[in-house]
């Protein structure tokens, strides 16, 4: 590791608001995913209640990614306008690359549990996360901040799936091709990326936009754990 990145904003921003960053990269549904002990049987129960209720979780995270697309391309602009390195762009049209790819899984996940994603219900907590986005894409949000944003985004999932692929977990294998999609080294190398770049913008930032990226940070844990709430709540 280079010494930028150890030293990073990033980082000292992690340790900072390490209870609030594991509350989200390690949330007890991720936990039960990992340790085997989601129980089967009462997944099934709660996938169908769920998929009745509309909260289906896959179903909300195709509706998230719908909106996410549409941000990653704002940051996608941002960098072209604002970035001095060129390859900020490639590394998010790649990110963008697979989120194509992402659709496509999410309507095949949906074909196998035979449930039409056209009829998903947005989720109180989810349709809070879409519009912290919208307000995200503004052209005026700085380029630092929105790079904060996408690269929490992206790494809460990586280090959350990951955790569950690790040495000694017991992830019923039914669950492992998601796990997979986010929990990949691919996607690790992607996140590591996006975070040698947020870091490179934040150390360059004036204090007032350092302290919006923080709060911009600490705002994206909270979706995220409220995302994952999701999955034991009914709706709200
Ligand atoms: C809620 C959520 N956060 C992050 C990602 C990563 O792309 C996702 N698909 N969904």
């Amino acid at each position: 590791m280079d010494p930028v990145e150890k030293n990073g904003v990033i980082d000292r921003w992690v340790k900072k608001h390490l209870v609030l960053y594991t509350g989200a990269t390690r949330h007890p549904f991720i936990l039960s995913i990992r340790d085997g002990t989601i129980d089967f049987s009462s997944f099934k129960r709660w996938l169908w209640l769920a998929v009745l209720m509309g909260i289906w979780l896959t179903g909300q995270d195709y509706i998230f990614v719908r909106e996410f697309v549409p941000f990653a391309a704002s940051v996608l602009l941002k960098a072209s306008k604002n970035s001095d390195d060129n390859s900020d762009t490639e590394v998010v049209l790649s990110g963008l690359a697979s989120l194509s790819d992402e659709i496509s899984w999410f309507k095949q996940e949906a074909a196998k549990w035979d449930v039409p994603l056209s009829d998903v219900i947005v989720h109180k907590s989810n349709q809070n996360y879409c519009r912290f986005l919208e307000s995200l894409m503004l052209p005026a949000v700085e380029y630092s901040v929105v790079f904060t944003a996408l690269w929490a985004i992206e790494t809460v999932y990586q280090e959350s799936f990951s955790h569950c692929l690790e040495d000694g977990n017991k992830t019923p294998p039914e669950l492992l091709e998601a796990c997979q999609r986010w929990g990949s080294e691919g996607f690790g190398e992607f996140c590591r990326s996006l975070k040698k770049i947020a870091n490179r913008c934040l150390e360059k930032a004036p204090d007032e936009e350092l302290k919006k990226a923080e709060v911009t940070f600490l705002r994206v844990l909270e979706l995220e754990i409220e995302f994952w709430d999701m999955s034991h709540g009914g709706p709200k």
